[in-house]
């Protein structure tokens, strides 16, 4: 796990517009972007093609990516998608304001695009609702659907993580938020038995909630492991890197 040295936020994006409706940046918006810039430089040295957020709500993380990918990195497509028709706009005017061209769409997660966009997608965010809550109280329309999640808070979480595994490209990484009560290292877990590593970027305590912003990205040789935070764990996605390097310097040569 890295620790992570406090960084400055990209006060720069500036949202032009609200609705009562759509969430506006908070904590866990902030811990994210912040997770983002720790990452900056293997982002930019990712080069990826296609990036996408499920769950834009004002546009501001997707907003944030753009910019930190810088606009030189003008081979990248953004995507993103809401559930909720007001967030999808709000999304639009942010990213507009920002000069940054984008797909949206108002869908539950990826419903109608996972065929277009199965294993083509290089870097996804996700902020999702993960508040304990009845499970009656996911998915209604309007702000509820911002924060609900239901038993453990994992519902929507639960069915994002498949549609990630089928989305993601070889190289691809999913930053994804999560709180101590959606219980991430069993999340993590999850994903391993699918083939991926993981590791915190940004953990943060607030006075409400502790929040854990977790990167995930295909390593062959993690399927099955238990958790690794050991020097050969450490050597082991050195190599994956190595290797990602490799592919994407071999085969995806003409992307770039
Ligand atoms: C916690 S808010 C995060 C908003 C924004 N990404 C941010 O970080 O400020 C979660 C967002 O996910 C959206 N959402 C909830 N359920 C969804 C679903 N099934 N499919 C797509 N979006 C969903 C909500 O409308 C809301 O905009």
């Amino acid at each position: 796990m890295a620790s992570h040295k406090q960084l400055p936020r990209t006060a720069q994006i500036r949202l032009v517009s609200s609705h009562q409706e759509v969430y506006e940046p908070c904590d866990d918006s902030f811990a994210l972007v912040d997770a983002l810039l720790a990452d900056r430089n293997n982002l930019q040295e990712h080069h990826p093609s296609l990036c996408m957020e499920i769950g834009c709500g004002s546009g501001y993380v997707i907003t944030s990516l753009a910019l930190i990918l810088g606009q030189e990195a003008s081979g990248v497509n953004y995507i993103a998608t809401d559930i909720n028709p007001h967030a999808v706009e709000v999304t639009r005017e942010t990213m507009e304001a920002h000069g940054v061209g984008a797909e949206l769409i108002v869908t539950d997660i990826a419903a109608g695009l996972e065929q277009r966009l199965a294993g083509l997608v290089d870097v996804m965010v996700v902020n999702p609702p993960y508040v304990p809550t009845p499970e009656d109280e996911v998915g209604v329309e309007g702000i509820t659907s911002s924060w609900a999640g239901g038993e453990n808070g994992r519902s929507v979480i639960d069915k994002i993580l498949p549609v990630a595994d089928r989305l993601l490209s070889e190289k691809g990484w999913l930053y994804l938020v999560t709180l101590t009560a959606n219980n991430p290292s069993e999340i993590c877990q999850q994903m391993r038995k699918k083939g991926y590593a993981s590791k915190i970027v940004v953990q943060r305590s607030t006075e409400e909630e502790s929040l854990h912003i977790i990167k995930f990205w295909r390593d062959v040789d993690t399927v099955g492991d238990e958790p690794d935070q050991s020097v050969s764990g450490f050597i082991g996605s050195l190599l994956t890197q190595i290797r990602l390097l490799s592919y994407w310097r071999g085969t995806n040569s003409d992307k770039c």
